[in-house]
Order: structure tokens, then sequence, then C-alpha cells
């Protein structure tokens, strides 16, 4: 699929703006705090309906305005179609073909998208609420059943700690307690076997790609952290049993502390390489390569789900990786995706990739088109 169009309205610090792309490689060259990561930002709004940098949605309007819009033109192999999000004190809007789309999870999927920011080194070390979020994303784009689900799960975990608090509290009849239980493992199963499985197809992607970096050296492992069952314990009854047992369990302790002390709002997935833990003892460069080898495999398992390629954003992370790692990066994007990259300069990006490409300047939340001044940008490098 490619994003053929944008259209942004007062978008952070974006008035308004009109851009098509290439359906290959797009590059959004400019100075530091000029508007380049804004626009893939939009972009990614656009696809998820949520900030990969913000919880607020409020930040994303433009300051001083009302409201903030983004829009898009998409093209598939079944055809066309447009999207649009917009963003008001009042609330999120998001539309197809037109058309408002009441639940998000009817909306989310449209437009997939891969974007490998530097912040993505922290889904290896940072908390597990981090990798909680890359999950929850990832997998909403390829199953709007999921986040179904999930918002489902979500509004019952509210509800539960809500109660929980008050019999913390003031003491009270606990039949409504163990109906919300018994909703909330209903729930926690699906997720969690949702997990698992995107968690499984990740590594089966993930492990080659990893190994191929690491030219042979290293074994990538995926593994998902319950903290209430082992990982042979999968099939739907197992799983009920286990969490009924332990929500029985701790039941007391739940109404004393006033809040849900497990489940999959608690869980968490780790990366092994050659059987340590890489958050624990991994290099600053195998964290790099696991996290890139991730992002690559989601390239492919979307391909898998959805059958067809995503599009694929990267910001500012060309001048982070070394030759090698680069290339690797360069070889899938160059063959099967749609690119949009950000960068402050050209010098560090491989010739071949830039001699391709479609190439806006971006200065003070406005974008001028550079085809004409390739040879400028590039300079000697086309003499080489
Ligand atoms: N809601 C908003 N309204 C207006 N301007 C905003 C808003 N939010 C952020 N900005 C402005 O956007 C600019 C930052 O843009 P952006 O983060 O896209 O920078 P960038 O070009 O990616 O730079 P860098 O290379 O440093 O990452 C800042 O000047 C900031 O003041």
């Amino acid at each position: 699929m490619r994003l053929d169009s944008v259209r942004l309205s007062h978008y952070r610090n974006y008035e308004s703006l009109e851009l098509s792309f290439s359906e290959k490689t797009n590059v959004l060259i400019g100075e530091n705090a000029q508007g380049k990561t804004n626009l893939l930002e939009a972009i990614y709004v656009l696809a998820l309906a949520k900030s990969h940098r913000t919880t607020h949605d409020k930040e994303l309007i433009q300051w001083d305005a009302e409201t903030a819009r983004v829009e898009g033109r998409i093209h598939k192999r079944r055809g066309s179609h447009s999207q649009e999000i917009v963003i008001s004190s009042r609330g999120k809007k998001a539309r197809l073909n037109h058309l408002e789309q009441r639940r998000l999870s009817d909306y989310v999927g449209a437009l997939n998208i891969v974007l490998f920011a530097p912040e993505d080194l922290h889904i290896v070390k940072g908390s597990p609420q981090i990798r909680r979020r890359f999950l929850d994303m990832e997998i909403g784009q390829v199953s709007p059943v999921y986040l179904h689900e999930l918002s489902q799960y979500l509004k019952v975990l509210k509800q539960r700690n809500a109660l929980l608090k008050q019999l913390s509290i003031k003491g009270g009849d606990e039949t409504f307690l163990d109906v919300l239980t018994e909703q909330m493992i209903t729930l926690a199963v699906k997720i969690v076997q949702r997990r698992h499985h995107f968690i499984a197809q990740l590594e089966k992607w993930a492990r080659p790609i990893h190994e191929g970096i690491s030219r042979g050296q290293e074994k990538l492992v995926l593994i998902y952290r319950s903290d209430t069952f082992s990982n042979d314990l999968l099939d739907v009854e197992g799983m009920t049993a286990s969490y009924t047992q332990k929500f029985g369990k701790m039941k007391t302790n739940e109404i004393r502390r006033g809040v849900t002390l497990f489940g999959p709002h608690r869980d968490d997935f780790e990366m092994e390489v050659n059987g340590r833990n890489v958050q624990t003892y991994g290099s600053q460069g195998q964290q790099r390569t696991a996290a890139l080898s991730l992002k690559l495999a989601e390239i492919e398992l979307i391909h898998e789900e959805v059958g067809e390629y995503p599009l694929l954003l990267l910001d500012d992370v060309l001048s982070e990786l070394d030759d090698h790692r680069q290339t690797h990066l360069l070889d899938t994007m160059q063959q099967k995706v749609q690119t949009i990259l950000t960068t402050t300069s050209v010098d560090g990006i491989a010739h071949e990739t830039i001699k391709q490409a479609k190439l806006f300047h971006v200065k003070q939340g406005a974008v001028i088109l550079e085809e004409t001044s390739y040879k400028e940008i590039v300079g000697e490098k086309t003499d080489e």
C-alpha cells in the first residue's frame, strides 16, 4: 500500500500543507525543530489515530487554533480510499471515505505503517509499559478485534479498580466484584492469546533478520511473560483456570490494597540474544540490532497478515546506524516499501537512496519540493 498524498491543517507547526509522495523513497530534509518529526507524526496519527510521542491529543493542535486535521489518500491493490482524523478539545473524529467511524477499532488498520525512531531503543531497554504499548499498537494495526477486546478489558479494569477502592474503604457486598472478575478473565485470556500469537509471528521474522544483521553471530528469541501462568499453559481452559485460581487467592489482598494486582495490563515480553536477556546484558549495539530486527520483522508480519506491505517511516535513524545496519534497512525499504525518512543532512545517506528519492525541504512548518535542486543538495556525490 502507499500514501499518495496528505493534507495537514493546524497540525503542530503546520498551518496548512498539502504534499504528494513518491511511491518509493521520500526524504524530508531540514534543520532541527523545523517540523520534520511533526510531519511523520501526522502520518502516524492518520494511520493509528494516536501519536507515538504524546498521549495528550491537544498537543497536536497548533497553538491558538481550535482544530487540527490530517487527511490522506491511500492506494491499495484493491483500490484507493481517503481517511481523515480531526482533533479538537471536544475529542477526536475518524473518517474513512468521509464516513465517521464510531469505533476507532473500525478505523485503525486501513493504513498500515511501521515507524522507526531513535526512541524505539526503549522498546528493548525501557520499562514493561513501553513494550506493552508496542504490542497493543502493533497488534491493533492487524487485528481490529484485538483493539476492541483491549478497550473492553480496560473498561472492566477501570470499573473493577473503582469498586476495589470502594470496598477497601467502606467494605460491602462483593457479588459485583465476582461478576467483574469473571468478565475480566474472559477478556484477559483472549488478549494474552493474541499477544502470544503475535510474539511468535514476530519472532519467526525477527530471528533470521537479526541473524543476518549480526552476520550469523546472534540468535534472537522473544518470550511473552505473563504474571500468572507459564508459557506452555495456553489453551483457554488452562488459562481461565489459572486466572480464576489466582484471583480467588488474591481477593482479600486486592480488596485491602484497593487495586487489581495482576492481568495482561501487567505483562511483558523479553528479548534474549544467545540465551541472555538483551535488556539487561546486551551491549548498546546488540540492543540497537534487536530494535531494528523487531521493526523489520513487523514489515514482514504486516505483509503476511494483510497481504500488502506497510508504509515505512524513518525518523532520523539512518545516522544512528552503522553502515552495515543501514544497508540492511535500505535494502528492505528500497525493494518493497514506500518510505518517508527525515534527516538533517544527506551526508549520512547512501547515494543510491538519495538518487531515486523525492526530496522535500522542511523549514518552519512549510515544505518546498526540492526535485530540481537535487544536484545542488547531493553536490559532489553525483560526481563520485
Ligand atoms: N502544537 C504546536 N503548535 C505549534 N508549533 C508546535 C506545536 N508543537 C510543536 N511545535 C513546534 O514544532 C517544532 C518541532 O518540530 P519537530 O519536532 O518536527 O522538529 P524536527 O524538524 O523533527 O527537528 P529535530 O531534527 O530536532 O527532531 C518546534 O519548533 C515546536 O515549537
